[in-house]
């Protein structure tokens, strides 16, 4: 039997996950999408040739439900779906510090939930996608969030003890990069390179490292060693980053997100 999956609330992460999964070779037919706004319904339709549907729709006819709207607007699609959500269907949530637990309560007794944590890599294909069983979720309900994530980068499964740390690290480890890449594109500037010039160095030299990080099977500290040259320049460099406390920083900054994420899991706007 055809497995129907429906995205609902296909924002960002959502549309990154639709696209994913047709490039992965998912039927197009067998996607239905909720929106709020219907010209935002018509654009997925028109690029994708997935069903637009309502959220009660969604529920009746699609086997498994992915829950992609902001944590804060989490309350709200739950009243509307839950009334017509059988307790066989499995609830996908991708939303940040919402808790398995707390979908179950709102869904019906029995209903399988998993808890995922993705990040906006997914639009490439180089998603990090940290995976957390719900109370009444099987291994084969595992496995088929496994492969719906699967189809847009790597996948981990994790207690959901883990999940608010993930979202502070992979979840929202994107954006640290972006930021980084932009603070060095304006030291380019001020050592007076072009900024086009700056941006192309500091993001080769971005994806150079990864690249090494990913393959060359050393650990960071030695990556870092080979470059930082005796009496050399990077050492005067990573002088400076210690004065400044960026390690600290750094640590501070993803204990921050780390309690925003538990935060959102009783509803916090701010
Ligand atoms: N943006 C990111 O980097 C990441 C976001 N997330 C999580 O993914 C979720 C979505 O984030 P984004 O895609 O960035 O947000 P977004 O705002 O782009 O997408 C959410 C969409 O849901 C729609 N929506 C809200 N309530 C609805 C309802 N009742 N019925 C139908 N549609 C509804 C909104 O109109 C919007 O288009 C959030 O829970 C966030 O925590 C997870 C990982 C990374
Ligand atoms: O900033 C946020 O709340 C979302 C969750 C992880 C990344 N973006």
């Amino acid at each position: 039997m055809t497995q129907k999956v429906a995205v609902l609330g296909t924002g960002k992460i959502g549309e990154a996950l639709l696209s994913g999964m047709i490039r992965a070779g998912w039927t197009p037919a067998d996607l239905l999408v909720t929106t709020r706004r219907a010209d935002r319904a018509e654009q997925l339709r028109t690029r994708y040739g997935v069903t637009p549907v309502t959220n009660a729709e969604a529920a009746k006819s699609a086997d498994t439900l992915i829950l992609t709207v902001k944590p804060q607007d989490m309350g709200t699609l739950l009243t509307e779906l839950a009334p017509h959500t059988p307790a066989d269907r499995l609830v996908i949530s991708g939303a940040a510090g919402i808790t398995t637990a707390s979908l179950e309560d709102r869904l019906s007794p029995g209903t399988p939930v998993v808890r995922v944590m993705t990040n906006t890599p997914a639009l490439v294909d180089e998603a990090m996608s940290v995976i957390s069983a719900g109370t009444h979720a099987t291994p084969e309900h595992v496995a088929h969030a496994e492969e719906i994530f699967g189809a847009v980068g790597k996948t981990l499964q994790v207690p959901e003890s883990q999940q608010d740390a993930c979202t502070a690290l992979s979840g929202s480890g994107p954006a640290y990069f972006f930021y980084l890449v932009e603070a060095m594109t304006d030291a380019g500037i001020l050592l007076g390179l072009p900024r086009d010039k700056a941006h192309d160095l500091i993001v080769q030299s971005a994806i150079g490292a990864a690249t090494m990080l990913r393959d060359s099977g050393e650990h960071p500290v030695k990556l870092r060693e080979n470059v930082t040259s005796p009496a050399g320049t990077t050492i005067n460099a990573i002088r400076e980053l210690e004065n400044h406390g960026v390690r600290a920083a750094l640590i501070a900054a993803l204990e921050a997100a780390r309690d925003r994420s538990r935060e959102l899991a009783s509803g916090s706007n701010g």
